[in-house]
Order: structure tokens, then C-alpha cells, then sequence
């Protein structure tokens, strides 16, 4: 049974009189990595998600927490004493869904956050000291807006209540799933494909699938055995307008088995209807890892990026928030300070949107990219633009910058926009034979990015300018913008 107590403010309890007490006041001393708010205990940390640093509040620890973490996690119960950064959540699910994890602070309290969090990475992986660190600009679109229909991706789980069906999000307090077709972060599209598959089901007080019609099944395949968790058919929905809709079965464990799923009569006539009822753009995959049939190719579409109407195909890596991207694409030209002579090298390419910006302002572009689906893209954008001084090629970080300085070219100014690994010294190396002078840094995990910076201060570089990208408003995802120079460079 839940008992109730309370701690004198600055006066932190143990992990043990945590998991005594399961209910508490507490004083939140800071916000943790993830944007949640957390509590110094005697001998460790009580995160509390929707908290905010000052504030008390009662908590209840959540259920399941692992016997012996030094990391207790509790939710709110109630906000006794409020910090003046809280504002009302963006959407009435708040209280249950954490997809957005600062959605009750105020846009100011939260792009310090995020400008505080580079300050930090940029000490603790590039080794440069706060007091050495050029000031953490912010770049985020103006007006900020709380809850803009960023997120294009989301993760649908089923399951039968009773005789209905629920299709949502698991929310992580309750057992219950939240919809997500009326998710004010999801962009317009996504949300209209997630209404599309909620409608496929309307009116059937069956799954499609369920563990039921897997036992059916079973009892007609030799050796097919039914493990918990066949009632889930997880959807995935990224989208930009393209999109793929993937219909994970968990239990496919060989080819005849997940022929038996696929062509199951309730499974089948599903997809049918899917097929037909998803906007042309929207691909549908049944399946997953070795088990997986496309059964619907998604088509191509065109997405405006400032002047540029890019193609992107299902394959292609791009900003899922346009808006913020656009700033942040904006910054990277007046960032560069481009000469028309000069050349410029854009690492991480994608579809070539950075380079496709600068060509108009430098000599050359090159794109370098190890996905061979986005060079192409990236081709057939610069050809409908009418670019002639771009070109793109494949290549990993290292083989390509590699096969770059092999064969003699140089480059006075650069991008590096990885996903979420560092690229590592070995490939930022090059950058030096390149004769690159003038880098900005585009990292969607700081961390990562940060560990680059201090590679490449240790070979002469120099930060003189830093950015926190919000790219994701009102969750705590923050890009790491740096522009470096080389030190040893003579301009
Ligand atoms: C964050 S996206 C950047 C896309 C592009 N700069 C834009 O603004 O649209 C990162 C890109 O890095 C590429 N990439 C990831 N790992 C790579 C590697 N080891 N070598 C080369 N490219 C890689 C991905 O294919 C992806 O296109």
C-alpha cells in the first residue's frame, strides 16, 4: 500500500526510503539528459518526467523498477509549488502520453535548455571550457510555436479491450493505448495516413489479426507455436508526404510460417483494403528483418525547401520539420561566408539539399553521401534545378573522403551532417588533406558531434561559433551547430 511523506526541501532521501515510501514530496534540483527532472538522492537520482527544476512536487514511484538501480523513476502526482517557466501542457493526453517531453515548459525555459545542454557536451566530449566556448546562438524558427505538427513518424500498437479495438500508442502510466490521429505533434500528412488505418478498422469488434486467428492458425501448421505477444501488430508511419506503413507480425519465425500469416483471411483482406485506401505516396510493408513483403511501392513526391522543390523517395533521409530546417539551412550559407571561387564539400549529403543551396554562391559543389538512393535523388534534384556546378558521389565517410584527396580535389569550405555516430578521426583526417578551412557542423546528437569537435581541435581546428538547432520543438532533441576553422590555415 502507498504511503505518503514528506522531505523537508534540501534534505534528500535514500534510494531505499524511496522504494519505502512509493509516494513523496520532492524538490526537483535540475532538468536530467532527457529533459525530465531530476533529484539528487543521498546515494543516487530520481528522475520525474514533467518536472521542473525548483519546482515540489508529490511523486509516486513508478512500478517495476529494477532491484538495485541507483536511478528510481516516479511520476507526478501533483505540482505543489510551481516553476514560473510551467505553462499548460499542448494537448489534453498530456497526463498520459510522454512523446513530447517539454511540453510544459515555457519556449524561453526551453531553449535555454537546450542552448545550456551544448554549452555542457561541448565541455565534457570536445574538452573546451565554458569560458572558452563562443556564446550558444539559438536557431529556431520565429515565432517559436508550442506543439507545430512536427513528428512524422509513430508507432501504432493493437490490442483487443473486451470487444473493441484499440489502435494507439502504449502509454507508459496505464496499460491503455492513446490515439494518435488526433496527436497535435504529428505533421498533417501522418496524421491523415494514421486516420486512413484507424478507418480500416472501424466498425470490426475483431483484429484483423489477433492471438485468437494465430491459434487458428496454429492448430493448422504443424510445429507453429503461439508465444505471448502475437496480439500485436505494430505500423510505423514516417512520412513526408512519402511514407511507409509496416505491419510488423511477431511471431514470423520462418518462410512458411509467415506465408500462413500473410495469407491468413482476416490479415489478407486487411492489407487489401489498405492498399487501396493509403494516398498513393504511402508505401505498405507486411513483416519484418528476413520476413518482409512490400506490398505497395511508395511514390516519389516533391517538398519544397526554400527556393528548392526536392525529390525525395522512401529512401532518402530528410528533415522530418521543414520550418526549423529552413533556418538552420539559412544559417549554414551566412555561417560558410562563401567566395564564388571558392569549392565546397557537402559530408552527409542526402538528397543534396545543401549543396543544391550553396552551388549558386561557390565555384563547385560536391555531395558525398553512402546511401546510393539518396546520390541519385540528390543528381535528379540537381538536374531539375538546372545546376550544373553540383555533382554527388557515394562513399563512406572514410572511403569517400579518401577517394576524394586520392584523386587531388580541394575543397575551401564544408558541412558534416551525420545521423547520430560520430564520423571518428581516421575520416575527419582528410578534411586537412582536402585543404578544408572553414567547417560547419551540423550534429543531431551533441554528444556525438561534440567528440567530432574534440577530434578535430586535437588537429588544429578552431570552434569560434556554436549553435543549439531546436529542430524538434517542445521535446528535448537538440542539434549541435559549430563552425570551426582550421587554426594552421593561412586565408
Ligand atoms: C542527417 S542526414 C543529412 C542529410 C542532408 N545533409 C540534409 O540536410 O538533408 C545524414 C546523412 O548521412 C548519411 N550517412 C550516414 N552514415 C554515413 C557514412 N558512414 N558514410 C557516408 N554517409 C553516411 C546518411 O545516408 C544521410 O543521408
Amino acid at each position: 500500500m502507498n504511503q505518503s511523506a514528506e522531505t523537508p526541501a534540501g534534505d534528500s532521501p535514500s534510494l531505499e526510503e524511496v522504494r519505502e515510501l512509493q509516494e513523496l514530496e520532492v524538490r526537483i534540483d535540475d532538468f536530467g539528459f532527457t529533459g525530465e527532472g531530476y533529484v539528487r538522492l543521498h546515494d543516487g537520482w530520481l528522475s520525474v518526467p514533467g518536472a521542473l527544476p525548483g519546482e515540489l512536487v508529490r511523486v509516486r514511484l513508478q512500478p517495476g523498477q529494477r532491484e538495485g538501480a541507483r536511478r528510481l523513476y516516479a511520476d507526478v502526482v501533483e505540482v505543489v509549488e510551481r516553476s514560473p517557466e510551467r505553462r499548460d501542457p499542448l494537448c489534453e493526453r498530456d497526463a498520459i502520453c510522454r512523446g513530447c517531453q517539454l511540453r510544459h515548459i515555457s519556449v524561453d525555459g526551453e531553449l535555454r535548455f537546450k542552448a545550456r545542454g551544448i554549452t555542457e557536451v561541448v565541455e565534457k566530449f570536445a574538452g573546451l571550457a565554458e569560458a572558452e566556448q563562443p556564446p550558444v546562438e539559438i536557431l529556431t524558427p520565429q515565432p517559436t510555436a508550442r506543439g507545430d505538427a512536427f513528428r512524422y513518424r509513430t508507432s501504432l500498437s493493437y490490442r483487443r479491450v473486451g470487444d473493441r479495438v484499440e489502435l494507439g500508442l502504449y502509454s507508459p502510466a496505464s496499460e491503455g493505448l492513446v490515439a494518435m490521429s488526433s496527436c497535435p505533434a504529428l505533421t498533417v500528412q501522418t496524421q491523415r495516413v494514421v486516420g486512413v488505418i484507424e478507418r480500416s478498422l472501424q466498425g470490426q469488434n475483431a483484429l484483423p489479426w489477433d492471438g485468437e486467428m494465430a491459434r487458428e492458425v496454429a492448430a493448422q501448421v504443424e510445429g507453429f507455436e503461439v508465444a505471448p505477444g502475437v496480439e500485436q501488430i505494430r505500423v510505423a508511419v514516417p512520412n513526408h508526404g512519402v511514407g511507409l506503413v509496416e505491419v510488423r507480425l511477431t511471431e514470423a519465425r520462418d518462410e512458411a510460417q509467415f506465408e500462413v500469416f500473410c495469407t491468413s483471411q482476416p490479415l489478407a483482406s486487411w492489407l487489401g483494403r489498405l492498399v487501396e485506401a493509403l494516398p498513393a505516396q504511402v508505401g505498405l510493408a507486411v513483416g519484418s528483418g528476413p520476413y518482409r513483403r512490400q506490398l505497395k511501392e511508395p511514390h516519389r513526391v516533391r517538398i519544397p525547401i526554400g527556393r528548392l522543390q526536392m525529390e525525395v523517395g522512401y529512401d532518402d533521409w530528410i528533415h522530418a520539420t521543414l520550418a526549423p530546417a529552413e533556418v538552420l539551412y539559412e544559417a549554414v550559407g551566412q555561417w560558410l561566408e562563401p567566395e564564388p571561387e571558392e569549392r565546397f564539400l557537402d559530408v552527409g549529403c542526402g538528397i543534396g539539399t545543401i549543396a543544391l543551396l550553396m552551388a549558386p554562391r561557390v565555384g563547385e559543389a560536391v555531395g558525398l553521401d553512402q546511401n546510393q538512393a539518396s546520390i541519385e535523388s540528390a543528381e535528379i534534384n540537381a538536374v531539375g534545378h538546372g545546376i550544373a556546378n553540383a555533382r554527388f558521389v557515394a562513399g563512406g565517410w572514410e572511403t569517400g573522403l579518401r577517394r576524394l584527396a586520392a584523386s587531388g580535389e580541394r575543397f575551401e569550405l564544408a558541412t558534416i551532417n551525420p545521423m547520430r555516430e560520430p564520423l571518428g578521426r581516421r575520416a575527419l583526417a582528410y578534411l586537412n588533406m582536402l585543404g578544408v578551412q572553414r567547417l560547419v557542423y551540423l550534429g543531431p546528437s551533441p554528444a556525438a558531434a561534440a567528440r567530432d569537435l574534440g577530434a578535430l581541435r586535437e588537429m588544429g581546428w578552431e570552434i569560434d561559433r556554436l549553435a543549439a538547432a531546436n529542430l524538434h520543438p517542445a521535446t528535448y532533441h537538440t542539434m549541435l551547430v559549430a563552425r570551426v576553422r582550421r587554426a594552421s590555415s593561412e586565408e
